[in-house]
């Protein structure tokens, strides 16, 4: 699957002008608010009509001004999911789920509706009523209503954003099994850098009406470049790891990525499994000697490859960790007194704490 993007539109003051292409899995649309990514995907749905464009799914051209093409939304076969479930307050999630299904143009046969049940768990909610379920439910039941519907892509715009934050965690699991099991492809619309690690196949960074940058996430979010855009908070690595076992007593998991072993918070992934680790840069210290006698239990080597100026007293240095790059952010006077410098091996130190069950996820299958 190609998801292909170019389209150019005024919106009153407000000037979109995005490009980026995507290879299927999920493609996150990442930015503040109105950078312009509900417009994008409202593009892509055919909600709203651009200036100039094109765009084109699988071959398909949906959009194309040059040559006055535009299909109508209803022919697009895209399946939308909003901040909100909108579900019909008097039907039951088996007569929402139903709506879906009648409501698209390549009606399924009942396995479908088995499998979707089956894939977002809402076997136990069938003959209730939208009033009486969760934001998380009712939002499940909005992503298989849409699914239903056989859409040919499926668009998500914040779907997590009405949703409290200790429950985004229970969803969260339904869209990775979206990304990995049904093969569908997803654009997905987030501020929140926890979801955008977790998530993401390909990151599109959106800021100004603009994408600033698209490509690979693991390879988006470790660019210090696209950190002013990205939040300096949260900036920093995706690492890829493989679970090598738990420890029920101390609820801690100890996975192995290419710079060692690292014990994060318990995550509930089978053993072998690969997992994403997100590594903010401001939790990373450098070391030039292997530390002992601290309370830290993470300890990578690596070489470091690069240095680049960050804000205030702060430089982002790079740590080549056998292939994986990590960033640590440091002070200017850290990197001069431990004389640090491109070439120069070091151990990178982190706590276990600072990764918490946010910074991971199941890794998509190509990671
Ligand atoms: N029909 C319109 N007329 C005028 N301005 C518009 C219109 N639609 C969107 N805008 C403006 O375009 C900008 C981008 O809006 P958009 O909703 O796409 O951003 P966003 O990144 O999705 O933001 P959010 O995360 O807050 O939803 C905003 O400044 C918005 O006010």
């Amino acid at each position: 699957m190609t998801l292909t993007v170019d389209i150019d539109q005024q919106l009153g003051g407000f000037r979109l002008c995005s490009a980026f292409t995507s290879e299927g899995g999920l493609t996150a649309l990442f930015g503040r608010s109105g950078a312009g990514k509900t417009s994008i995907v409202k593009a892509i749905a055919g909600l709203m009509r651009v200036g100039r464009g094109r765009i084109v799914l699988d071959g398909r051209v949906l959009v194309d001004t040059a040559r006055g093409i535009f299909v109508p939304p209803h022919r697009r076969e895209v399946g939308y999911v909003f901040q909100d479930a909108r579900l019909f307050p008097h039907l039951t999630v088996r007569g929402n789920l139903l709506f879906g299904r009648w409501f698209g143009r390549r009606s399924g046969p009942d396995q479908q509706v088995d499998r979707v049940v089956d894939l977002l768990g809402l076997g136990a909610l069938l003959e209730r009523r939208p009033a009486g379920l969760s934001g998380g439910e009712r939002q499940r039941v909005a992503i298989g209503r849409a699914l239903l519907s056989r859409p040919r892509i499926l668009l998500m715009d914040e779907p997590l954003a009405a949703i409290d934050e200790g429950r985004k965690g229970e969803i969260l699991p339904f869209i990775e099994r979206l990304r990995d099991e049904i093969g569908l492809p997803i654009v997905y619309v987030s501020h929140s850098i926890p979801e955008v690690v977790r998530l993401a196949n390909t990151i599109a960074i959106v800021s100004d009406g603009a994408v600033q940058a698209y490509g690979p996430a693991t390879e988006i979010l470790g660019r210090p470049d696209l950190f002013p855009l990205v939040g300096r908070y949260e900036a920093g690595s995706v690492l890829v790891g493989r679970v090598l076992g738990h420890d029920e007593a101390e609820q801690l998991t100890r996975l192995q990525v290419r710079g060692g072993d690292l014990l994060v918070a318990r995550f509930d992934a089978p053993v072998g499994s690969s997992v994403r680790v997100h590594i903010r840069a401001r939790d990373v210290i450098l070391a030039t000697e292997r530390p002992s006698h601290i309370s830290t239990l993470n300890i990578l080597t690596g070489v470091i490859s690069g240095i680049a100026e960050a804000e205030g007293p702060a430089v982002e240095v790079a740590v080549d960790c056998s292939g994986e790059r990590l960033l640590a952010r440091i002070t200017r006077r850290s990197l001069r007194l431990l004389d640090l410098a491109p070439g120069r091996p070091v151990f990178a130190v982190m706590k276990s704490v600072a990764v918490g069950r946010r910074d991971l996820g199941v890794a998509p299958p190509e990671s």
